[in-house]
């Protein structure tokens, strides 16, 4: 049985990930950590990370930004693995997260579902072959209107997937309002649409001559994005320290 502690446990992802556990012999929720206690939840709720109480051989994180720094020093200092799903991170806390993968074990995953690990696999396969034949890459992604960071850290993903496979030559293109020019080769657009209750889509375009190939992944619920988190902490419980991703925790299922 793996005890996890669930930080950000009063939010959307928080709840979800509540019912899911609940309902799975193997993982327990030993302790929530919510800076907002609007709801009643089976476990102990705490305010900080530092007053918890219960021993866990894991967290799930899907708080906010701001929340990460204390989140990192935290599972440093107690060693505690961590699975890191919450986006909009500064270049400086994904730098930290970085180093405290030698202290202990860290999974970061911008998107917890197995599509959007899959076709990130096929899209690096894809701009191998499609970029040096002159396709131009560009990326779309749409989520519900409660969502504060853009572009979407899974677009970011993505683009960074495409990006490495192509010796990271290329530069990202949030917004083409600013200036009268033509696009340039070497870039990928990322552009961001916000509304309604989207759970999430991501669009990924490969525009070339006379000819376009589009990867589309439509997340229709939020428990795929739980659901991946749970076995991502069951997977994560024990490891030694050093980071991990979604395609240690796939490849782990498939043997
Ligand atoms: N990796 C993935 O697959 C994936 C999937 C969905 C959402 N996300 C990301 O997860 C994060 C949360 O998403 P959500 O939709 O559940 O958001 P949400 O706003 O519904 O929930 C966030 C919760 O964290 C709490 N919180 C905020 N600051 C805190 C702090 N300093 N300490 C403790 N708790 C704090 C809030 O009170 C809230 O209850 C976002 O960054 C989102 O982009 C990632
Ligand atoms: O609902 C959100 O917020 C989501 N955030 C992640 C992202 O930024 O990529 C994953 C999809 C849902």
């Amino acid at each position: 049985m793996t005890r996890a502690i669930m930080h950000g446990c009063n939010g959307k992802m928080g709840q979800v990930i509540t019912g899911l556990c609940k309902e799975d012999p193997d993982i327990e929720i030993v302790a929530g950590i919510d800076v907002s206690n609007h709801i009643k939840n089976e476990y102990p709720v705490y305010q900080s990370l530092w007053d918890c109480k219960e021993e866990a051989d894991v967290i799930i994180d899907f708080a906010s930004a701001q929340a990460a720094d204390v989140l990192i020093d935290y599972s440093v200092q107690k060693e505690i693995p961590v699975v890191i799903c919450t986006t909009g991170l500064s270049e400086e806390q994904i730098e930290r997260i970085e180093a405290a993968a030698q202290k202990t074990a860290v999974l970061r995953s911008a998107n917890m579902s197995m599509g959007i690990n899959i076709l990130m696999d096929l899209l690096k396969k894809a701009a191998k072959v499609l970029a040096p034949a002159g396709f131009d890459m560009e990326i779309v992604e749409k989520h519900h209107n409660q969502k504060v960071d853009a572009p979407s850290g899974t677009a970011l993903a993505l683009a960074d997937a495409m990006n490495n496979a192509l010796e990271e030559n290329y530069e990202y293109k949030y917004d083409r309002s600013q200036e009268r020019k033509k696009r340039e080769k070497y870039e990928i657009g990322i552009q961001a649409v916000r509304g309604g209750n989207i759970v999430g889509e991501h669009e990924v375009i490969f525009a070339g001559t006379d000819e376009v190939i589009e990867f589309k992944h439509t997340a229709y619920s939020k428990a795929i994005f739980g659901k991946g988190a749970i076995e991502a902490a069951k997977f994560l419980a024990g490891k030694p320290a050093g980071f991990y991703d979604m395609s240690d925790v796939i490849q782990s299922a498939d043997r």
